[in-house]
């Protein structure tokens, strides 16, 4: 059904009113209560996917909490009058979704490895799709099996990704969750900082001779990138000499064939994708290379088909089932009702170290608007959360304090998997221990330890009055901290595929409930057009006067002591 303007806010619908009126009759509750109550919460509350199994019984939610937030889910439409599901359904048949930008949303059809015809315009992407998956897999055998080499005629034993954000984090968090798959004798390096330091620190000790740099850059036109990509060449040459010798050590991934043959990288050494791959969604694009040729064609295509499996999960599941939905649906109860700032997500998997930094930007930058689709200004509720965490057991000895026993309420995702690749190190099970952390954890932040507990405790360690006494509130953990858990086999290419995908729909379901473009990123505009008028301002004679006192100082101050050489 066509509509011109703008819905209701989420804040003005049914379902909202009645979820804030449960979170005041649920905020009397513990947990703890919660369990006692109902014993078979567990069955009750948790999902299972393939190799997949959430658990969601340790949040702050009952039965009819549960049913609210879905009706929620089906209330909040959007300009075009749709619905969560409805605004799922679009996405997957190729509508411009992304209305500020004019553009399909479609990083699931880049796994859509069957058939099935995606069009965005009236033009089935699906082929395309699947030819530059080919060439992908060409090049990647190549330098796979050593057939391609370098300009003194030796093998690669070297590939440097040069990108930011999008073109960076999700190969960064990829090739490390599947380290061990990969080939030996062939590492990936990454340089994504405008600073200096990270190339140089990057290609220090390699050797030009085997080395390739892919240069993937969604416009090409990103200054980091390109000025890291102009720097790579300078010292590629500073070997190499001939200028001809870049067709061999340079390939670009980009939506941009012109600025790319600018820069001098030949067509042929192009591998494309489109405007409708969003930069934090492209992992799965040509921008997947460092990841194909790191674990080998094969295991990307794996890669997909998790994610692919996961698509089809979310598309074709009913709310109450679907993965994505629960987990966006509870994620949102606590941003909206319960005033949770963050979110913290906690892989109990060193492989997954970057998983938290990935979904910084994949949620952060989809997430974190504060207009409406319809631009309307949002002021009674908030949209996207903080994320952020680090891999267990390190978080344990660092920031948990604070989510134990601080004023904050973080809502918190574990995540393990049941079976470690590494085994048999020696006298202890690492993994045992690694996993009898992670269930330790989730049950203190749920339990807590009440004021009798500690005082027992305190009074069998030989404590008694006024110590006691002074010690006791220390030791008391309000616990009600709610946390979901994802467990899976083992961290399989398959496997990471459904997990990403998992996150990457539980933000669209977020988004679409609040009626935010999920999908565009003006946010990062700004700071790049201010710093591109500061930039000649830096080289200039003279002191700057242009700007407010804190920045024409801060500038000035530079420019007195900065020495460029
Ligand atoms: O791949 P590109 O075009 O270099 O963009 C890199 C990054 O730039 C900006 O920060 C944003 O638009 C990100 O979404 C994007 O991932």
């Amino acid at each position: 059904m066509p509509a011109t303007q703008d819905r209701p806010h989420a804040t003005q619908l049914p379902s909202w009113k009645k979820l804030s009126d449960q979170q005041k009759q649920l905020s009397s509750k513990h947990l703890r209560d919660l369990f006692a109550a109902d014993p078979k919460r567990f069955e009750k509350f948790h999902l299972q996917f393939h190799d997949l199994l959430f658990d969601f019984s340790k949040n702050i939610v009952t039965e009819e909490t549960l049913t609210t937030l879905f009706a929620l889910a089906r209330e909040a439409k959007d300009f075009k009058d749709y619905e969560v599901e409805e605004a799922r359904d679009a996405m997957f048949s190729g509508e411009k979704i992304n209305t500020t930008e004019d553009r399909a949303v479609l990083h699931i059809a880049l796994r859509n490895l069957t058939d099935r015809p995606i069009n965005v315009d009236g033009v089935n992407q699906t082929p395309e799709v699947h030819k530059v998956l080919k060439q992908m897999e060409r090049w990647t055998e190549q330098i796979r099996s050593g057939e391609w080499k370098g300009y003194t005629g030796k093998t690669i034993t070297d590939v440097v990704n040069i990108g930011i954000g999008g073109s960076d984090l999700g190969p960064v968090m990829v090739t490390e969750a599947l380290k061990s798959y990969a080939k030996e004798g062939l590492r990936v390096h990454f340089v994504s900082n405008i600073d200096g330091t990270h190339l140089v620190e990057a290609v220090k000790h390699l050797n030009a001779e085997t080395t390739v740099f892919i240069i993937a850059s969604k416009t090409f036109t990103t200054q980091e990138t390109i000025t890291n990509a102009k720097s790579a060449r300078t010292w590629f040459l500073s070997f190499a000499k001939d200028q001809s010798h870049v067709a061999k050590h340079f390939v670009a991934l980009s939506t941009n064939t012109e600025e790319v043959t600018k820069f001098g990288i030949a067509e042929e050494n192009m591998f494309g994708f489109w405007d409708w791959v969003g930069g934090r969604y492209s992992l799965w694009s040509a921008i997947g290379l460092s990841i194909a040729v790191y674990v080998g064609f094969d295991k990307f295509r794996e890669l997909l088909q998790g994610a692919h499996d996961m698509d089809e999960h979310f598309r074709t599941t009913p709310l109450e089932k679907n993965l994505p939905a629960v987990l966006g649906l509870i994620g949102l109860w606590y941003n909206n009702f319960w005033d949770a700032q963050t979110v913290a997500i906690l892989p109990y998997d060193q492989y997954l170290s970057r998983f938290a930094a990935y979904f910084q930007q994949g949620d952060m930058e989809s997430n974190g608007k504060s207009v409406t689709k319809a631009g309307d200004k949002i002021n009674d509720f908030s949209t996207g959360p903080i994320i952020w965490g680090e891999p267990g057991t390190n978080g344990q000895h660092a920031f948990y304090q604070l989510i134990h026993q601080g004023t904050k309420l973080i809502p918190a995702d574990f995540i393990a998997p049941i079976n470690s690749q590494n085994k048999d190190l020696g006298e202890d099970d690492h993994h045992t221990i690694l996993l009898s952390n992670f269930f330790a954890q989730t049950e203190a932040l749920m339990k807590g330890k009440t004021e009798e507990e500690a005082r027992a405790e305190l009074q069998k360690s030989g404590l008694s009055g006024e110590k006691l006494e002074k010690l006791l509130p220390h030791k008391v953990f309000a616990g009600n901290k709610p946390t979901n858990s994802i467990l899976f086999q083992k961290l399989e290419p398959r496997t990471l595929g459904r997990l990403i995908a998992l996150y990457e729909h539980k933000i669209f379901v977020q988004g679409a409930v609040w009626n935010i473009n999920s999908f565009d990123q003006w946010g990062v505009e700004l700071g790049k057009q201010l710093a591109k008028n500061i930039l000649p301002e830096l080289t200039s004679n003279g002191d700057i006067s242009t700007h407010d006192s804190s920045t024409n100082g801060l500038i000035n101050y530079f420019k007195a002591h900065y020495h460029r050489a």
